[in-house]
């Protein structure tokens, strides 16, 4: 659905965007993660064919952004990080002209606003002045526009930025709502934990390069140096930890308060060893439950040492 190769943009000396090669499929929910200023934008831009490259293709759909940017335009939905909005328009009155504007006329107008405010939750809001909404509601209200014309590629700059923890849940909801309806969307964050729930790939990117580009369950695996377990018991916890770090596939035992946080030795992903060896030593095994690992310290890791 969205297949870039190589995508480029410079600005003099900088290479805001270098050589981004993507290949996203319908349903596919991107995470595009990178600190301020790595890129993020510029690429959406491009692919939304408002910014011309300097080097590279960018297929949406199989159209090229260079011979068939209208028809582009028409199958993608660009909502960026700062919007304005019209202080004097009610929320409905503000939908129907953007919609106006996407040549939706008629009856249809009215039922396709109050379709996408649904969408968004936010129809107990059709009649309020756009200018009496809550930064959470205005974001809501731009992906409700961004989503006018039911286009089947989203890219959404920063949708949750600024806003309250509950906001940003809500928005997460409807970005895994997006991808059920077979859009292909790309979310942009550098917050990262927020996206690992909702998305099914995820894009590092820092400096204009793209690091990592995996599923997200790849990146969680490849980020792992080796598995560490957190094991509880009902007694002396001491004794138990003495116990696991004799066994050979332990690497390391550590106490975290009452828990005993044990890492296997690089490669080992069986460690079922660990609450036989408990059991049949008599200790009463109360928790057992290997580290998540979040996106956060994935990005961390595998992008440590790649860039200076
Ligand atoms: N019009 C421009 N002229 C010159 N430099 C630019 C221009 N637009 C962007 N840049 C630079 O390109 C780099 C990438 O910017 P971009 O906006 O793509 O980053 P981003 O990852 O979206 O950042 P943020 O998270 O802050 O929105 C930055 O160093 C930025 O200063």
């Amino acid at each position: 659905m969205i297949e870039t190769r190589q995508l480029t943009k410079r600005y003099g000396n900088l290479i805001a965007a270098n050589e981004i090669t993507l290949n996203l499929k319908e349903g596919d929910v991107f995470g595009f993660i990178g600190p301020n200023g790595s890129g993020k934008t510029t690429t959406m831009r491009m692919i939304a064919t408002l910014l011309p490259p300097d080097y590279g293709e960018c297929y949406v759909n199989g159209k090229s952004i260079y011979t068939n940017p209208a028809e582009i335009r028409r199958m993608v939905g660009y909502m960026p990080d700062l919007f304005g909005v019209y202080d004097d328009m009610t929320v409905l009155e503000y939908l129907e002209f953007f919609a106006a504007t996407y040549r939706i006329n008629g009856p249809q107008r009215r039922k396709v606003c109050e379709e996408k405010l649904e969408l968004v939750d936010m129809a107990f809001k059709r009649d309020a002045m756009v200018s009496q909404l809550s930064r959470g509601q205005t974001q809501r209200i731009g992906l409700a526009r961004t989503l006018l014309h039911d286009p089947q590629v989203l890219l959404l700059d920063e949708p949750a930025s600024g806003l309250d923890p509950r906001a940003r849940i809500e928005i997460r909801e409807l970005l895994k709502r997006l991808g059920e309806m077979k859009k292909t969307v790309i979310v942009s964050s550098h917050i990262l934990p927020e996206l690992s729930d909702v998305c099914t790939r995820v894009g590092m990117i820092e400096k204009g390069i793209m690091l990592v580009d995996a599923d997200v369950t790849e990146v969680m695996k490849m980020s792992r140096e080796s598995l560490i377990v957190h094991v509880h018991v009902k007694e002396r916890p001491e004794a138990a930890a003495a116990l696991i770090q004799q066994h050979g596939d332990v690497e390391n035992v550590s106490m975290q308060g009452p828990r005993i946080d044990v890492t296997l030795r690089k490669s080992v992903e069986d460690y079922s060893f660990l609450p036989k060896a408990l059991i049949d030593a008599g200790f009463a095994l109360t928790g057992f439950h290997e580290e998540e690992i979040n996106l956060e310290t994935a990005f961390m890791r595998l992008t440590k040492g790649k860039q200076q």
